[in-house]
């Protein structure tokens, strides 16, 4: 390609992010980074620079990481054992105590690292900080019976106001998925629900789940056919028959979006720079949920 060629391709390039990001402009994005697609170093930084480039483009991103390899590796090497139930984490006391120092204490301070080589916006916190996440315990359905998993929660109540205020002054709040029972007790929080529970309470633009598979798969394991989109009813229906990391993971879009969020999207992690490909392209990288037909809003803005 000649200079000249090269040039008009990079000018077409910021042109068409024009739309999105006149449409995005202000508005609320919640990013959460999965635990499998944040374990290398070069796909850790390339979704820091992507964080940073929404802020600087006038978006205000929250990410909420997971952490469950690096959980489950930490365990390992206590010699603890790793049980998942229906995506979720069987919890011990003994255990908890190792998922928060994990999240909290290693995988957060890592990524408030990398994204504060880019300027001072990064803030880590966890759903315990100021109330921001409240849990009650919850249980795992397991061949439709309810299984007792120990101190995993779920999300019953968002004080959203130490993030709009973290947001309001411009910063990136990072968020591990813990949070605090009434009582003052901790829960483990699956990090997908957790972004899903933030991104409604901050009436979020959109929710993106990064991950380690290209989107959702129609008929896995059998097929890695890709579902581009597909709308609440249509995931509803689909939820029961999905199976271990995806049911969180759709369970949290199905929840954002009916609850309001204009749509969600699972990503593909392992690709550099999904994250702003989604974002500020029609391209429509990996699985969009979309509300029901009536309330889609227009794909292309005006
Ligand atoms: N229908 C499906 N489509 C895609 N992946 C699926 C599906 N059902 C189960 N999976 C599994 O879910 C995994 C993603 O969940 P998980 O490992 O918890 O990711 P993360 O660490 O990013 O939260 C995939 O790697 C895949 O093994
Ligand atoms: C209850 C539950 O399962 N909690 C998760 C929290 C971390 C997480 O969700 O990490 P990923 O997004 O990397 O899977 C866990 O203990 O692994």
């Amino acid at each position: 390609m000649n200079s000249m060629n090269s040039t008009n391709s990079k000018a077409r390039t910021v042109i068409e992010a024009l739309p999105w990001l006149r449409r995005f402009h202000g508005k609320t994005v919640v990013i959460k980074f999965g635990g499998n697609a944040m374990v290398d170093e070069e796909l850790k930084a390339a979704f820091a620079q992507d964080v940073v480039s929404l802020r600087y483009a006038g978006l205000r991103p929250v990410v909420v990481h997971g952490g469950g390899p690096q959980i489950s590796a930490q365990l390992d090497r206590l010699g603890l054992v790793s049980e998942f139930k229906a995506g979720l984490r069987v919890t011990t006391p003994e255990a908890m105590d190792v998922v928060r120092m994990v999240l909290a204490g290693q995988v957060q301070r890592e990524l408030v690292g990398l994204l504060n080589r880019h300027g001072p916006f990064a803030v880590g916190m966890t759903g315990e900080d100021a109330h921001t996440m409240t849990a009650v315990r919850r249980m795992a359905e397991v061949d439709g019976e309810p299984v007792d998993i120990g101190l995993v929660g779920d999300i019953v109540a968002v004080d959203p106001e130490t993030l709009e205020a973290l947001l309001a002054c411009g910063r990136i709040p990072v968020v591990s998925p813990v949070a605090r029972g009434a009582g003052g007790e901790i829960y483990n929080i699956n990090a997908d629900l957790a972004a899903a529970a933030l991104a409604e309470a901050l009436s979020a633009e959109k929710l993106i789940v990064l991950t380690d598979v290209e989107g959702l798969y129609a008929d896995w394991p059998y097929s890695t056919d890709v579902i581009r989109s597909l709308t609440v009813s249509e995931l509803a229906a689909m939820l029961p028959g999905l199976a271990s990391g995806m049911v969180p993971k759709m369970e949290g879009c199905l929840r954002a979006v009916r609850a309001g969020v204009g749509t969600a999207h699972v990503l593909d992690g392992r690709v550099p720079h999904s994250l702003l490909l989604e974002v500020f392209t029609g391209e429509g990288v990996g699985t969009a949920v979309v509300p029901d037909p009536a309330v889609i809003p227009d794909r292309v803005p005006a």
